[in-house]
C-alpha cells in the first residue's frame, strides 16, 4: 500500500486536503485523526506537522508527502519535488527593525531567531558570514522586541506579520516556497501506484492553473482567434450548423483568461464561454 504524509493542521492543511479530495482520495472525517485507510485506492494517510513530512519520506518510512519547499529544503532530507502545488506560496527573508538600513552582511557577528534553522546556517556559510542562529518554534517576529536577537529569517505571505512589528525585510530571499508534492528517491520511483498517485495530483493542480475556453467563430476570423488561443496540442475546431461559424475550444490559462476573453469578444468571437477543470491527463 502506497504512503502518503499530509499535513495535519497549519497553512497548508486545507488546499493538500483540497487537492486529494479533488484528485479521488478519501477524506478523513475527523481533524484529530492520524491516519486514514483509502481502501478503494490502496493508498494509506498520515496526517503530520509539515515541518516532519519531509523527514519521514527522505527516511524512505513514507513513499510521498505534502509540504512547503521551504521545510523540505531546511529539513536536509533527500526527496525528490515531483510537483509544485501553486498554494502555500511565500518567500523567506531577513529582517530587522525598519528604522535602520540593514544588509546582508551586517549579519556578521549578530543573532538571528528563525525556525528554519538549516536554511539560514547554508545561506551564511555560502555569503562566508558568522553569526550566533537562535533557533525558535514561531512567533520569530517578536523576537527582537524581547531582546533574543537582532535581526529574523522568516517566512512571508502578505508581509503584514513584518509591518505590524515594525520590521523591514532586507536581502533576497533565502527560498522561493510553496507547497510541493515530494518523494523518496527510491522507495517509490518504480512504484505504478506512486506515478498514478503523482499523475493525478498533477491532473488537479494544472486544472486548476487553466480553463475551458468554448466559443463561436465567423470563419474568416479563424487564424486570427486561434493563433489567441493555441491550447496545448491545437485547438479543436469544429463546424457549426451556419456554414459561416465554426465552434473553437481551447485550454487557456486561469491567469489571463478574462482579458482574453475581452481581445476574442473584440475581434468579433460570440457566445465566449469559460468553464472550470477539475482535471486532466496528458
Ligand atoms: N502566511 C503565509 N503565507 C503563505 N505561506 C505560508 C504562510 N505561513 C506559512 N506558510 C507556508 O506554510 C508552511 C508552514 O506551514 P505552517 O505555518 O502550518 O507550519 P509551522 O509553522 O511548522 O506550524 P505552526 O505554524 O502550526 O507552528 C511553509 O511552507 C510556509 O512557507
Ligand atoms: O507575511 P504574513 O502574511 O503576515 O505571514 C507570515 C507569517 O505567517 C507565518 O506564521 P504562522 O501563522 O504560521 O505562525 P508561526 O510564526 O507560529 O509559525 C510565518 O511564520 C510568519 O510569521
Ligand atoms: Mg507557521
Amino acid at each position: 500500500m502506497l504512503r502518503v504524509a499530509v499535513p495535519n493542521k497549519g497553512a497548508l492543511s486545507e488546499a493538500a486536503a483540497g487537492i486529494l479530495s479533488e484528485a479521488g482520495y478519501r477524506k478523513r472525517s475527523d481533524p484529530k485523526d492520524l491516519n486514514v485507510i483509502d481502501v478503494n485506492n490502496d493508498v494509506e494517510f498520515y496526517f503530520l506537522r509539515p515541518k516532519d513530512v519531509a523527514i519521514y519520506v527522505g527516511a524512505g518510512t513514507l513513499d510521498l508527502g505534502i509540504t512547503g519547499r521551504d521545510l523540505a529544503g531546511d529539513s536536509g532530507a533527500e526527496v525528490i519535488e515531483e510537483v509544485a502545488l501553486g498554494f502555500g506560496s511565500s518567500v523567506f527573508r531577513y529582517a530587522a527593525p525598519a528604522d535602520q538600513e540593514w544588509t546582508v552582511d551586517d549579519l556578521a557577528g549578530k543573532r538571528i531567531a528563525t525556525s528554519y534553522p538549516n536554511l539560514v546556517r547554508r545561506d551564511l556559510a555560502r555569503r562566508g558570514l558568522e553569526a550566533e542562529i537562535i533557533r525558535l518554534d514561531g512567533a520569530v517576529e517578536i523576537s527582537i522586541q524581547l531582546g533574543v536577537a537582532d535581526a529574523i529569517a522568516d517566512v512571508v505571505g502578505t508581509g503584514r506579520t513584518l509591518r505590524l512589528h515594525g520590521l523591514a525585510a532586507f536581502g533576497d530571499s533565502l527560498c522561493d516556497s510553496e507547497a510541493v508534492l515530494i518523494r523518496n528517491p527510491e522507495s517509490a520511483e518504480a512504484t505504478k501506484a506512486a506515478k498514478q498517485f503523482i499523475a493525478r495530483v498533477q491532473g488537479v493542480v494544472f486544472g486548476q492553473q487553466y480553463v475551458m475556453i468554448d466559443y463561436d467563430c465567423p470563419k474568416e476570423l479563424l487564424d486570427q482567434a486561434v493563433a489567441m488561443t493555441p491550447g496545448l496540442e491545437s485547438p479543436t475546431v469544429s463546424p457549426m450548423l451556419d456554414p459561416e461559424w465554426l465552434a473553437v475550444r481551447a485550454m487557456v490559462p486561469r491567469k489571463s483568461h478574462q482579458s482574453l476573453m475581452d481581445d476574442l469578444s473584440e475581434l468579433g468571437a460570440r457566445a465566449i464561454l469559460a468553464s472550470d477543470i477539475r482535471s486532466c491527463r496528458f
